[in-house]
């Protein structure tokens, strides 16, 4: 089973990074997302309950990073992972998080992580 649900160039505006003045400020995040998730219950069903519904999970992404205020990138990545595949259930998925204008001769920075076994 190789199902997923996607989200992609999720935007989120929070405090994130080392130095002393991005503690000060908010900067943006985008952050894609691929779950593993067996689709055929609710392509059968048309059920949203039985889909793992991609507006909650972009609603929780954006508390959990407004809410952790993360460091590093690789830290906002792990501890979003971890609360995702607790809160839904998640056995497997990817994460990319991106920092653009970080690096200004980059279009964006960041980490991709995968955790689970699918
Ligand atoms: N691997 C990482 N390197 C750096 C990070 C990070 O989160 N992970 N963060 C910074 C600064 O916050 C930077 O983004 C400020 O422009 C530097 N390197």
């Amino acid at each position: 089973m190789s199902d997923s649900v996607l989200i992609e160039g999720l935007a989120v505006e929070t405090v994130v990074g080392v130095y002393d003045w991005e503690r000060e400020v908010d900067q943006r995040l985008m952050v894609d997302l691929e779950m593993a998730w067996d689709n055929r219950v609710p392509g059968a069903s048309d059920d949203v309950r039985d889909a793992l519904d991609y507006a909650a999970v972009s609603a929780r992404v954006v508390a959990c990073l407004q809410a952790l205020k993360p460091r590093l990138l690789e830290h906002g990545a792990e501890a979003l992972a971890t609360d995702l595949q607790d809160a839904f259930g998640i056995a497997w998925l990817r994460l990319t998080l991106k920092k653009p204008g970080a690096v200004p001769e980059a279009q964006w920075v960041g980490v991709r992580i995968e955790r689970g076994a699918r």
